[in-house]
This record gives structure tokens, sequence and C-alpha cells, in this order.
């Protein structure tokens, strides 16, 4: 059973498709990456996979089950940040975590885990407001990631990061993966992406248009390449 399907899927805002006909599987064990230039529907694609906007056309389902009406115990195996984080201005970063926590139906006992993985135990009486937004952003990803979701989404997760919060991503990715969870992540930085991806999925002008081997030399070269190939044949 896969952890994300996307079979056909299209859709965008105000009837004009800004995604179309997407066909993608994430299965459980790896990481996968989705990357385009800025506008090119990653986000928006995302979005679709969880309803947040929704498809015109084509199926989804989430850890083998259809997204509409999709159960709460399987919403629970989910950890996902898509445009807002599951995180509150006005509440400590511990809070924060605890309700993260407690949403999932998981016990605060892993809170400290959770505050020394992302290197948060110093920041963890400070309100989430007064926080920089590097650390704002480990925050919403710890809450994203705090109850070991089975699939996990997340839309660029690296902004923001510095270079230690980013080694902490990878790791988390990982060690999410390695657990048996299916990743999908969208991102700009390709050689950042190439270190945790087990594939890299390119994304051009709202369609999926092939697929880099992250360990492969010049993957920035074979990245353009790919985009400039479509965009000469979309030009046909
Ligand atoms: N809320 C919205 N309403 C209307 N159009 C939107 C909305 N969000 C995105 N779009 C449009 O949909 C298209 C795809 O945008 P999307 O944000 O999915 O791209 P992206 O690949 O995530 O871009 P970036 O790398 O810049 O974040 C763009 O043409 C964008 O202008």
């Amino acid at each position: 059973m896969s952890a994300l399907t996307l079979a056909g899927v299209s859709g965008g805002y105000r009837g004009a498709a800004a995604v179309s006909a997407i066909d993608l599987t994430v299965g459980r064990g790896e990481v996968v990456a989705l990357v385009g230039l800025n506008g090119t529907g990653k986000t928006t694609l995302l979005r679709l996979a969880f309803g947040m906007v929704r498809p015109t056309a084509g199926r989804v389902s989430v850890l083998g089950t259809p997204v509409a009406g999709l159960p709460a115990a399987i919403w629970g195996r989910v950890g996902y940040l898509v445009d807002t984080p599951l995180a509150y201005p006005e509440l400590t970063v511990r809070e924060n975590l605890r309700m993260a926590l407690s949403l999932h139906g998981r016990s605060a006992a892993r809170l400290d885990q959770c505050l020394g993985r992302w290197r948060l135990r110093e920041s963890a009486g400070r309100r989430l407001r007064h926080l920089s937004l590097g650390n704002r952003q480990r925050v919403g990803l710890a809450a994203a990631l705090a109850h070991d979701p089975d699939l996990v989404v997340l839309d660029e997760p690296g902004n923001a990061l510095d270079p230690a919060g980013v080694i902490i991503l990878r790791d988390e990715l990982r060690r999410r993966a390695d657990a048996g969870a299916g990743v999908l992540v969208s991102s700009h930085h390709l050689d950042e992406v190439a270190r945790v991806a087990d594939r890299v999925l390119v994304m051009n002008a709202g369609r999926l248009v092939g697929a880099l081997d992250p360990h492969g030399a010049e993957l920035e070269r074979a990245f353009f390449a790919m985009v400039r190939a479509d965009d000469e044949e979309r030009v046909r």
C-alpha cells in the first residue's frame, strides 16, 4: 500500500487548471522531492492532495484510503505543512508542541524528545511570535512531525532554516522514511533535495515532466535541460 497516490489529478483556481493530469505515487519508506520553477504548481499539487483545493479530475488516496471523507484515524497518521503551520503565535513553543501531540492523540511524554531533536529546548518557554522566522519554521516542522506520521507532506520545508536547521530537517525526514513513512517535499533547492530524496520529480507548467537521479552528476544542468525541453515541446 502506498502512502500517497494521485491518479489523473487536475485542478486549480477559479476554473483555471494550475495543475493537470498528475500521476504520482509516494511509497512507504521513500522520500520524494518535487522540484520546479516558481509558479509551476508545486504548492497547488500538495493542496490538491489534501482537498485544500478541490480536484476537477482524478483520484487521491492517502494511506490506501480515498481522501474524500478520510476517517480521523487516518488523518491522525498524516503530518503536513502546506500553507499555515499547526502553530499559534501566542502560545509558547512547548505549548504548541504539546497541542500538536494531543491533537494527534499522542501523550506529552515525547515532548522533551521533540524539543531536543529540533534543538528547541532553549526556546521552549518563549511565545512563538517572539521567535525568529527560522525558529518558527522549526516549530512548525516539529509540530507536523511530532506524532511520527506515516505520510509526511511538506511545502518548501527548508525555507528560512539555517544550515543547522536544514541538517535537522534532513535527518528527521530520513528517520521517518526509514521507519516506513512516505515523504513528499517540494523545494527549489536542488542540492538540498539531492541529499535526502530517493526520487526527484520535475514539475513544469502544471505537469510532472520527468524524474532526475538525485545522485547523478550535474543535477542542475539536467533539471534545466528537462524544463527547456518541455517548454519547447509545448510551443510546438
Ligand atoms: N490562491 C490562488 N489563487 C489563484 N491562483 C493561484 C493561487 N495560488 C496559486 N495560484 C496560481 O497557480 C499557479 C501555480 O502556483 P503554485 O503556488 O502552485 O506554484 P509553486 O510551484 O508552488 O510556486 P513557488 O515555487 O513560487 O512557490 C500560479 O500561476 C499561481 O499564480
